[in-house]
């Protein structure tokens, strides 16, 4: 497709998008604007954006597509700005935010003006923020969650999905309050609980200079998320406030459940507790890609010696694949062989690496369930 897509905030989802829509639609032009001038300045040098706006109204008036990608309660100003702005008739405009339901609301004054706004959600992320973060590749396989109000033709969000083909999603529509109501339990209620877990360490961890120690591992894995940026959950948790509470209110009851249990010694009850959670756990699909995203992870045997870390990713680099993370499982002091997981972004890097890892050496790799 040809036309002027409008990029404003140039951050990570922001410049992923410009990333996906460039590769697809290479006739287009891509312009962004970021509150933080050099946020913008570096996504043209890096070739994400094509040009710089030098504020929204400006890249708006001529845009076929804007793309809203800022943070959610910033979100609701840019639209109501965008709605006293002369714009193209046909223009469709789009967010990108993790909430939906406060977001639709706002947009009644584009839809007053005769502006097309569809709400969007690509559920895949990281916890790293900014436009230096933008891949081409990182909503590959993804949901995208649309939100379109009932006035708005199927033909414009048709449009839409063409314009961001590129991204390589699986396109869903939902209600607003039902994105909200599920995205709050799959996404950012487990925040909330990453998050809380890591503070009552840092407590507890007072005068015991071993946790911080003992916490490498599997609970920095399970702790990921609370690397997130605190601003972007920050309005996200005030969006979607009250599916939050109730949330937590369950959580509560879960809680006390596991206390009575432990209160009784109720063996069985917490044997079925943890066997109940697997059960479901092992049955959630491996290949999706959820809310909170999956890394790719090769486990790579390797002879424990030194150099071996730098031969591996020697090879990697020479083929141009890119790791997202790299680590050594512990092995046993009598043991030669070692284990070496290497994360990727994509499940296609993945398969190349094993590739090369087998040309290159006789190393055994498998990969992680
Ligand atoms: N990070 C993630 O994993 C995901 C985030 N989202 C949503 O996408 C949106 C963007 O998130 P990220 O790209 O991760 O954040 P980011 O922090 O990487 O980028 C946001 C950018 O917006 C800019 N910005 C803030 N206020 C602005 C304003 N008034 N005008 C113009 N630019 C402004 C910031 O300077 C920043 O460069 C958020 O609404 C977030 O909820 C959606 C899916 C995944
Ligand atoms: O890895 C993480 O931090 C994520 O959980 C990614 C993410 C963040 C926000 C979203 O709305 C959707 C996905």
């Amino acid at each position: 497709m040809k036309g002027r897509v409008f990029v404003i905030g140039l951050g990570l989802i922001g410049g992923s998008l410009a990333l996906c829509i460039k590769k697809e639609h290479k006739d287009s032009i891509i312009i962004g604007y970021d509150i933080y001038p050099e946020q913008a300045r570096l996504g043209k040098m890096l070739g994400v954006i094509d040009e710089v706006a030098d504020d929204i109204v400006e890249g708006a008036k001529t845009a076929d597509l804007i793309i809203i990608s800022a943070p959610v309660i910033e979100t609701e100003t840019i639209i109501h700005l965008l709605a006293g702005q002369s714009l193209k008739p046909e223009v469709i405009i789009t967010d990108t935010g993790s909430t939906k339901r406060k977001i639709v609301a706002n947009a009644a004054s584009l839809k007053e003006k005769g502006y097309t706004f569809i709400g969007g959600h690509p559920m895949a992320g990281s916890h790293k923020s900014g436009v230096s973060a933008a891949k081409e590749f990182l909503f590959e396989n993804a949901f995208y969650l649309f939100t379109p109000e009932d006035h708005i033709e199927i033909s414009k969000v048709e449009k839409l999905k063409e314009w961001l083909k590129g991204t390589n999603a699986k396109f869903l529509t939902v209600t607003p309050d039902n994105h909200d109501y599920l995205t709050g339990i799959v996404s950012h209620f487990p925040h909330i609980i990453a998050a809380s877990i890591v503070r009552q360490t840092e407590r507890l961890a007072e005068g015991e200079s071993l946790i911080p120690r003992l916490a490498a591992g599997g609970f920095r894995d399970i702790t990921r998320i609370a690397s997130s940026s605190p601003e972007m959950w920050k309005d996200i948790l005030l969006h979607n406030r009250e599916v939050l509470i109730e949330l937590i209110d369950k959580w509560q009851e879960e809680m006390d459940w596991v206390k009575v249990l432990l209160e009784q010694e109720n063996s069985e009850g917490i044997f079925r507790y943890f066997l109940q959670a697997k059960q479901y756990r092992d049955g959630l699909p491996v290949r999706e890609k959820g809310a909170i995203p999956a890394f790719y992870d090769l486990f790579v045997d390797v002879p424990d010696y030194p150099g071996v870390v730098s031969e591996v990713t020697g090879y990697l680099a020479k083929e141009n694949i890119s790791i997202t993370n790299i680590r050594i499982l512990e092995t046993r002091e009598d043991e030669i062989y070692g284990v070496l997981v290497i994360s990727f972004q994509t499940e296609e890097d993945r398969g190349r690496a094993e590739r090369c890892i087998h040309s290159c050496s006789s190393y055994a790799t498998s990969i992680g369930t």
